[in-house]
């Protein structure tokens, strides 16, 4: 029989839709948040849908999940202590655990259900919550955020969905207060930017709530992933103020991934040249978006 399609069309893509063909239907639920889809495709492996909005698919979500998070862990010296916001599937939780110098990855996710649905069929992503370094909070992150100690982290990923929904206030200046009040002087934040073809307004949006909030850097960088729209995803890393010692250097990677510490999983997108060539802009964007 003629397998089937879905398509993925939304409000944050007027006038486009990408599609998959699908083998089968793996889980179809909705948790206090969002409906959970999980469905067997036939060209990129399993695929992780969110409200109607592809999160993740087996076969290109090492571009996301390693340039996530190894842009900033890369960009400051031996980081010791990371938060992750969101990444309930646990593949930022897998490419941090890459970094012998953390002590300590906290995540907060809002929704247990995605953490059981991709524990069942996502094993390569979830296998980040294995760490033993790893404590999971399971609840609202900009509550999470309130009570953290000032200075507390060395690095916060923001790996969130669209803001449409359970993520809606992770773009909202008091949020990044909190992130910025949550980070020590010269600590880093790299959090989901959208795409420099779709969502300019959104981006400079984000750059002019950050420019406000965090007086060290701010860069802008982007990869290549076929299954987000577009084609494309952001990234917006951020760095605190800091003293000299601690210079964040997002562009130059301080830290060389590739041959650090044996990992079971050999890194499939990150190195060091894709990290330099991920803050290369194209004309229209610098045209567009007013980066510092
Ligand atoms: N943790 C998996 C990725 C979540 N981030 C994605 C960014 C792009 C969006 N359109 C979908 C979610």
């Amino acid at each position: 029989a003629a397998s089937k399609r879905i398509y993925f069309n939304n409000p944050m893509w007027p006038g486009e839709a990408h599609s998959l063909k699908v083998e089968n239907i793996l889980f179809k639920d909705k948790s206090k948040y969002q409906e959970i889809l999980v469905f067997e495709s036939s060209t990129y492996g399993k695929v992780l849908v969110l409200d109607g909005i592809v999160q993740l698919t087996e076969k290109d979500e090492c571009a996301y999940q390693e340039m996530i998070a190894h842009l900033p862990l890369c960009s400051i010296p031996s980081p010791k202590n990371v938060l992750v916001v969101g990444g309930g599937d646990g593949g930022v939780l897998r490419e941090i655990s890459r970094h012998s110098s953390v002590e300590q990855i906290e995540i907060c996710e809002i929704d247990q259900m995605v953490i059981d649905v991709c524990k069942k069929f996502f094993p390569e992503l979830s296998v980040g919550f294995d760490d033993p370094r790893v404590q999971l909070h399971v609840g609202d992150a900009v509550e999470f955020l309130r009570q953290v100690p000032e200075g507390k982290y060395d690095a916060i990923i923001v790996d969130s969905s669209d803001p449409v929904g359970p993520a809606q206030e992770l773009v909202e200046k008091p949020f990044f207060d909190t992130i910025a009040r949550a980070l020590r002087p010269g600590g880093v934040l790299c959090n989901m930017a959208e795409s420099m073809w779709l969502h300019t307004h959104l981006i400079q949006d984000m750059i002019t709530i950050c420019h406000e909030t965090f007086k060290g850097s701010i860069h802008y960088a982007w990869a290549s992933v076929p299954t987000y729209p577009s084609g494309v995803i952001g990234f917006l890393i951020c760095s605190t103020a800091g003293p000299p010692v601690d210079f964040v250097n997002p562009i130059n990677p301080i830290e060389k991934l590739e041959g650090a510490i044996k990992h079971k999983r050999e890194l499939r997108f990150y190195n060091s040249e894709m990290h330099k060539a991920a803050f290369a802009l194209p004309t229209f964007l610098k045209r567009e978006v007013r980066l510092p």
